[in-house]
């Protein structure tokens, strides 16, 4: 449950920090489906660019048991229901192990241009919780964030640069926006890294200006993002349009669990 505060701090920072949130068995848990994933040969695994290291395994929900019952935990599920004022639905789920010395950087972005332009999404009314199943800190590539940012729409500063929605996935690219920009940005809104112990949980708005940095720690860095999106606010059609893994458009909405995620139900 979010208190008034916690959505108060939320509306005014575009995001919110929720530690220990998870338990270790919880993130033990999480961490040795994240690892058998992060094996199996698929098309929603990406590489990084030495094609060895797993950079990200999306739609994680559909993969595993425990990451989908995770998607409807009161723990990650109430707090997008709160903050997006009612129903909601996955759009993406996404794995970032973000391994030592080759788990590269994530430029600067707001992920609602992402969903604007690659999936049609039509309002900013969808956010990020993230659940770190690593602790995180400023040696293991932590997310960088502008506190405010999310009041703006950059759509005019960002230039789409390359073609084709593969290159949404991998380290260069395709929208960006300009290094002065983010210059003057940074001196409005300042620079905060959010970091934590595993467990932690931190909930941001898709408009969120955000990116990080390599993780140089000689250990991974595990976050788990679930990206819901409201059921009021829809994909519309768009020219070339990402797979159903990328870009969910079947907008049921999800209920909450009557138990943790971690406790199987009976049968
Ligand atoms: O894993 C990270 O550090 C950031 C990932 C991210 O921002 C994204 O996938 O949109
Ligand atoms: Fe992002």
């Amino acid at each position: 449950m979010l208190t008034p505060q916690d959505v108060e701090i939320y509306r005014e920072r575009g995001y919110l920090l929720l530690p220990d949130r998870f338990d270790a068995a919880e993130t033990d848990l999480l961490l040795s489906e994240a690892c058998r994933l992060a094996a199996l040969d698929i098309p929603q695994r990406i590489m990084e660019s030495d094609g060895e290291q797993v950079r990200s395994v999306y739609a994680v929900h559909h993969h595993s048991a425990a990451f989908e019952r995770f998607t409807r935990d009161a723990r990650t599920l109430e707090p997008a229901r709160t903050l997006l004022d009612g129903d909601v639905y996955i759009h993406q789920t996404q794995l970032n192990p973000k391994a030592p010395f080759t788990g590269d950087v994530w430029d600067w972005h707001q992920d609602y241009l992402y969903w604007e332009r690659d999936d049609g999404m039509a309002e900013p009314r969808a956010l990020n919780v993230a659940v770190f199943l690593d602790e995180v800190n400023e040696f293991n590539g932590p997310v960088f964030v502008m506190p405010g940012s999310h009041r703006l729409s950059l759509d005019r500063q960002t230039k789409t640069v390359r073609d084709g929605w593969e290159n949404t996935l991998n380290a260069d690219f395709r929208h960006k926006i300009t290094p002065e920009v983010l210059g003057e940005l940074a001196d409005t809104y300042g620079l905060e890294s959010v970091r934590g112990r595993p467990g932690t949980v931190c909930v941001f708005d898709g408009r969120l200006l955000h990116c990080s940095p390599p993780n140089l720690s000689g250990r991974p860095r595990t976050i788990i993002f679930i990206r819901y999106n409201s059921v009021h606010n829809p994909l519309r059609p768009v020219p070339d349009p990402r797979p159903e893994w990328l870009a969910n458009r079947d907008p049921r909405p999800l209920e909450v669990l009557s138990r943790p995620f971690s406790v199987p139900v009976a049968r």
